[in-house]
């Protein structure tokens, strides 16, 4: 259970007595995700999640808090943190910094369907232009130098045809942008898969999870919601009925310029080893901790899409 920060039952009742959330009811770790600790908190004005991050340092997560403030008045469902009795909306809990924020009612999807793409793809494209006059910009932690310098590292881990790959890739990628440094960029969110989404029934209800946010190109956040939202994860390549139903929706409310028409296969394949590098990073970094090692998400599954995407990329049209 990736709970990495442990609170006692007298760590919660004196933080829900901070807000202004009534009593303290119950509380319970979320297993679900990788990089932060997070809590339902039930208490007896409702229910709330408490987020506390495990990769960042306090002065870091201001930047997250004001893109989802953001999107919260331009009419998004998201996770915005509430302000506690001193009017402060981040706080250390545990040596950590820590947010309380709104439970969204609606579950996380078991799998993507055609309906399910649709809402996807037409969110996301408002979330792209919602993002445009976003003041701030971040580069993402997890971008061109980060890739660059994992690549490196991680190396002598790998099979020489997997280093060969991920080593190709980055240096097709960088001659690309060193001929398109103008592509559109917005405050993306970085890392939009369904497990961050919740939805009632076949509509999409909130977007949660915005600690990879940052500003970059438009096109890098709509490969990395095709790649997970339409992969067959279990060899990689796209279903085209996803593929076709979450790329209408977005072109429908927006539309790319040629140039990034023309980078669409390099964004595939880039977001593609974005996820699969950091998933290595991950599993290398737990293979002494069995307990961490379980947590970690499969560092196949993005291999195999990029290997797929490197067979194979379909245009960005959509007939
Ligand atoms: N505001 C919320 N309302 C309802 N459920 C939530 C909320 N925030 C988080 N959750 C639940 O907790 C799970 C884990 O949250 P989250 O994705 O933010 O964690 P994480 O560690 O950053 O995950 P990962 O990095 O693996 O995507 C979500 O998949 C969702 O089920
Ligand atoms: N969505 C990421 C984990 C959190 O960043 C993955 O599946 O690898």
């Amino acid at each position: 259970m990736a709970v990495y920060t442990s609170l006692s039952d007298s760590d919660m009742r004196a933080l829900v007595a901070d807000y202004y959330l009534g009593e303290l009811v119950s509380y319970q770790g979320i297993s679900g995700g990788v990089e932060n600790t997070n809590y339902f908190v039930n208490t007896t004005t409702g229910k709330y999640v408490l987020t506390l991050f495990e990769e960042f340092e306090f002065d870091e997560v201001p930047y997250f808090l004001d893109v989802v403030a953001h999107l919260k008045h331009k009419g998004f469902n998201v996770p915005a943190a509430l302000i506690d009795i001193h009017g402060e909306r981040l706080r250390m809990v545990n040596e950590r910094p820590a947010i309380m924020v709104d439970c969204f009612s609606g579950s996380e999807l078991k799998t993507t369907n055609e309906a399910t793409c649709k809402e996807m793809g037409a969110a996301l494209a408002k979330l792209h232009i919602a993002g445009e006059d976003f003041p701030q910009h971040r580069e993402s932690h997890r971008g061109v130098a980060w890739w660059h310098a994992t690549s490196q590292s991680i190396q002598s881990e790998l099979e020489p045809e997997q280093a060969n790959l991920l080593l190709s890739q980055i240096a097709e990628f960088d001659d690309f942008m060193a001929d398109h440094a103008d592509l559109p960029k917005t405050t993306i969110h970085g890392d939009l898969f369904y497990n961050n989404t919740l939805f009632d029934g076949e509509s999409l209800s909130a977007i949660i999870d915005f600690y990879n946010a940052c500003h970059s190109w438009v096109m890098y956040d709509l490969a990395i919601v095709v790649n997970d939202w339409c992969s067959d994860m279990t060899t990689g390549e796209l279903d085209m009925a996803k593929y076709r139903a979450l790329l209408k929706a977005y072109l429908y409310e927006r539309e790319p310029s040629a140039e990034e028409v023309v980078a669409w296969p390099y964004m595939l394949r880039i977001a593609a080893l974005r996820f699969w590098l950091s998933r290595l990073e991950a599993w290398h970094g737990a293979k002494h901790d069995p307990e961490r090692l379980a947590q970690q998400h499969d560092p196949l599954e993005f291999q195999r899409i990029l290997e797929a995407r490197v067979r194979y990329t379909p245009t960005l049209e959509v007939s």
